[in-house]
């Protein structure tokens, strides 16, 4: 499988030994970076470059997940999720994992760095990679729902809020259906 990972300066260290590991496990490694250590550096543009390969690759049908970690793994998870066709799951013990691709079918799982031993985020990562979505059609359902809305702003047959219709003021009343047949 093909793997694209990103990171920050509080990653680094990681990022060696998961390539090194997920290379000897046989997988393709595609590091978005970064290449060097520096203190100052800013997650957002390698998470997002690592999304949208992922993004790329799947919409090509070529096998591919993605992933990125730090500090604690939110900035990255929230990166990556900026970009479309992203389900980035923030993973905190094995069982996170496993449900991560079981029910969300994420295609990025993010981790922190800072949170775990190095042997506990390198397992997280494995059992990510090992497990399959199930496929069932409630999570399909509800994975489609996340799609339309990233698409249109709306969710066919559910209520969402005029706030989140792109073209709406942000500042509009809440109580104003949105919801479209
Ligand atoms: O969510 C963001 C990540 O955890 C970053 O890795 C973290 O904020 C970096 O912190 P610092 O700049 O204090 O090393």
């Amino acid at each position: 499988m093909r793997i694209h990972i990103a990171t920050d300066h509080a990653g680094l260290d990681f990022s060696e030994h998961l390539q090194s590991h997920l290379t000897a496990a046989g997988h393709e490694v595609v590091d978005h970076g970064p290449t060097s250590y520096d203190a100052l550096d800013d997650y957002p543009s390698f998470c997002i470059n690592a999304a949208i390969a992922v993004s790329r690759d799947q919409r090509a049908g070529i096998e591919t997940l993605g992933v990125v970690f730090g500090g604690s793994g939110n900035g990255e998870q929230i990166a990556a999720n900026k970009v479309a066709g992203i389900r980035a799951a923030l993973v905190w013990n094995l069982s996170t994992a496993v449900l991560a691709r079981q029910h969300n079918d994420a295609n990025v799982i993010s981790i922190g760095a800072r949170q775990h031993t190095v042997e506990e985020a390198t397992s997280f990562i494995d059992a990510f990679i090992a497990e399959p979505f199930t496929g069932e059609e409630r999570h399909a359902r509800r994975i489609a729902q996340l799609a339309e809305f990233e698409a249109t702003g709306v969710i066919a047959g559910k209520y969402v809020s005029a706030q989140n219709d792109a073209s709406a003021d942000v500042h509009a009343d809440v109580d104003t259906p949105g919801l479209r047949a």
